[in-house]
């Protein structure tokens, strides 16, 4: 589009799976997904445990020798160098590392689920606004070409009037073996349990097709009704199922999830039933796959039988290819926002990632799950972070 593309430069915050999964996709040359209006330059990653960590870190990921390495998460936030950071550590520590950055007059993208309760969420978001800092959840699936198009399907009215969106995430095989009692996605300390890890895709795809048909002026938090089971082990939520009724539009969300497989395999073609479906008066989209990583859904006509009149559309499955793992959309989304100097994203803004929060934290309290103070606190900073 352009021939001097915006570049912005990152500093990666955390040397974990995910973190190197994000920094290998901001590597991938952005043409490739034709983005030509922006760049992307890892100049510093910050491991907690050690500089040696964060220097095997950007090997392994193929990060320039240029790039810096540092042993503690205060040196990354004063590097001058640095446009953003990426924040990739466990749910508990969100709060103080998203704050630790802000403090230091850093732009964020800071990893799902954003923080631990909507109180801290606030805060955060009130620092940003302050400071004139850009702050983005990643919830990176909202930045998928694939869910762009069937948000604008369904806003053009392809399905008629929307009513109902189902999804569901629950696919992990042996929970006990793979996680034990300590892993992060079980781990009470770390803010472990389904909601915020698995269950957060779920209220994302209800989210991104509900709230946002909610008019502007007349945009609610939905009404809550949920139930939880509860994992032996740490007593960290198992299953969450959640019921939400958007007010202004009268429509129903159901999100559930469960750190287990049940029924549905994600990794099939959709044979055991759709994980997503967004029902609408002329006919429903399902889409298959792992709800986090979409890659192919189908229009459903409902049939002019039953429905009175037709839709006009055909059945039809439509794949789309991604370039990587497909973490660099919503990295896109933040070179562009600074670039704008926008300090929040259309994709989720700050609005929408609290009303997730304050969904979750009702679904918690509904569900008797509470995480221990120091993680659910608003104090900062805390020893230990
Ligand atoms: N978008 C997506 O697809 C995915 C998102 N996620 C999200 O990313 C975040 C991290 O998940 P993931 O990468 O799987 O987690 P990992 O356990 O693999 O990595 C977390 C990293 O955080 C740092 N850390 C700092 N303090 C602690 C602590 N007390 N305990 C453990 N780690 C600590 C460590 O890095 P260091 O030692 O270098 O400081 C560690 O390597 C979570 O918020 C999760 O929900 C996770 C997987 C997929
Ligand atoms: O965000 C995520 O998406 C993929 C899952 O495997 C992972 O547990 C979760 O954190």
């Amino acid at each position: 589009m352009t021939s001097n593309p915006y570049t912005i430069r990152w500093g990666i915050l955390a040397t974990g799976g995910i973190a190197q999964t994000f920094t290998k996709d901001l590597l991938i040359d952005p043409a490739t997904r034709n983005a030509t209006d922006i760049r992307h330059s890892v100049v510093a990653a910050a491991s907690s445990t050690s500089s040696d960590r964060a220097a095997q870190f950007l090997k392994d990921c193929g990060v320039s020798s240029t790039a810096k390495a540092y042993g503690s998460y205060k040196e990354l936030v004063i590097d001058p160098d640095i446009d953003i950071i990426y924040i990739a550590t466990p749910h508990s520590h969100h709060y103080q590392n998203a704050r630790l950055c802000l403090e230091a007059g850093k732009n964020v993208l800071c990893e799902k689920a954003f923080t631990t309760n909507a109180a801290q969420a606030k805060i955060l978001v009130q620092i940003a606004k302050e400071k004139g800092l850009f702050l983005m959840e990643a919830v990176w699936t909202r930045y998928f070409p694939l869910v762009r198009e069937l948000q604008a399907k369904v806003q053009e009215g392809t399905i008629g009037d929307v009513k109902r969106v189902f999804a569901d995430l629950s696919y992990r095989k042996d929970v006990e073996k793979e996680f034990g009692s300590e892993h992060r996605m079980v781990n009470m300390d770390l803010a472990g349990g389904v909601l915020l890890d698995l269950g957060i895709y779920s209220l994302t795809w209800v989210f991104q097709f509900l709230y946002h048909l909610q008019p502007l002026s007349q945009r609610q938090a939905p009404i809550v009704a949920s139930s939880i089971t509860k994992y032996e082990k740490t007593g960290c939520d198992e299953m969450t199922s959640i019921i939400l009724t958007f007010p202004a539009t009268n429509t129903h969300g159901i999100a559930t999830s469960n750190i287990r497989q049940v029924s549905h395999d994600p990794d099939s073609n959709g044979t055991a039933g759709a994980p997503i479906r967004i029902q609408g008066t002329l006919g429903e989209i399902q889409v298959t796959g792992f709800s986090f990583r979409p890659t192919t859904y189908t229009l459903i006509p409902a049939s002019s039988a039953s429905q009175g009149s037709p839709a006009k559309f055909k059945q039809e499955t439509i794949t789309h290819e991604i370039p990587g793992h497909g973490m660099f959309w919503e990295a896109d989304e933040c070179a562009r926002c600074l670039r704008d100097g926008k300090q929040e994203s259309e994709g989720l803004g700050w609005e929408e990632s609290i009303a997730i929060m304050e969904t979750m934290d009702e679904v918690r309290r509904q569900g008797g799950v509470r995480y221990p103070e120091k993680i659910e606190s608003t104090e900062y900073p805390l020893e230990g972070f």
